[in-house]
């Protein structure tokens, strides 16, 4: 299994070191298999020292070295920590921040060049999840112009933007139905994300298809991701 934490713009500097021990403690002591992923924010990336199937990532950076790109940060700030792992495509920056297909294209492109691991997410709005089963694959397949689906890095992350933060949960046979579309036409490993919890992660990840989950809220406290670990780690 494949388990991420997002933290979005939640936790401190010092909060996310205790997480981070505290996680890669419990994967050791556990002997824990699955791969696991947190993104902190920008400013509290550091130079963690965990075992090789935990990777701390970026939730975002812009597509530079260094330059003049006020209130982003590039590759050389992310390699003062060793950090070759990001999101890209979060619908908080598609539908909040405004980045557009082509923006994230380019984004997607330059650090496909560099070797990263790409967790790359897509989705769909209420409205047009409301239109129907194809309309929402038609939706969710234009999140991948201009994006080589083949590269061996990539990571998916299907999240439905009406599920995220919202506590309401896509139904199992949503996820399947989705999942099934998408892994047929680009076969990638493909995580699951919107409002997974403690309590239901363990069924969703059960769904053919589902590779692991990319969870946001349900994963800010140290002892419910551990649990989160904990219920899946036999998958
Ligand atoms: O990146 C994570 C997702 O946006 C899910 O967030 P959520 O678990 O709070 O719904």
């Amino acid at each position: 299994m494949i388990i991420a934490s997002n933290f979005k713009t939640n936790h401190t500097r010092q909060s996310t070191a205790l997480f981070v021990n505290e996680v890669n403690d419990y994967i050791k002591k556990n002997n824990i298999s699955s791969e696991v992923f947190v993104f902190p924010t920008a400013t509290s990336l550091d130079s963690f020292e965990v075992v090789s199937n935990f990777s701390i990532g970026a939730q975002n950076a812009y597509p530079i070295v260094t330059g003049s790109f006020t209130g982003e940060i590039g590759t050389s700030q992310l390699d003062e920590f060793g950090i070759k792992t990001i999101l890209i495509g979060h619908s908080e920056r598609r539908h909040i921040l405004g980045e557009t297909q082509n923006k994230i294209a380019k984004k997607y492109d330059f650090y496909k060049e560099l070797g990263y691991k790409i967790i790359y997410c897509i989705g769909e709005p209420l409205e047009v999840k409301n239109k129907g089963l194809d309309q929402t694959l038609e939706y969710i397949y234009e999140q991948f112009n201009e994006i080589d689906t083949k590269y061996e890095n990539l990571i998916l992350a299907y999240e439905p933007v009406w599920a995220i933060g919202t506590g309401v949960t896509a139904t199992n046979d949503d996820i399947e139905n989705i999942h099934r579309a998408i892994k047929e036409k680009f076969p990638k490993p493909l995580l699951y994300g919107g409002s997974v919890k403690v309590e239901n992660v363990r069924e969703i990840c059960q769904i053919p298809n589902v590779d692991g989950a990319l969870i946001g809220t349900a994963s800010w406290k140290t002892e419910d991701f551990i649990q989160i670990l904990e219920n899946t780690k036999d998958l």
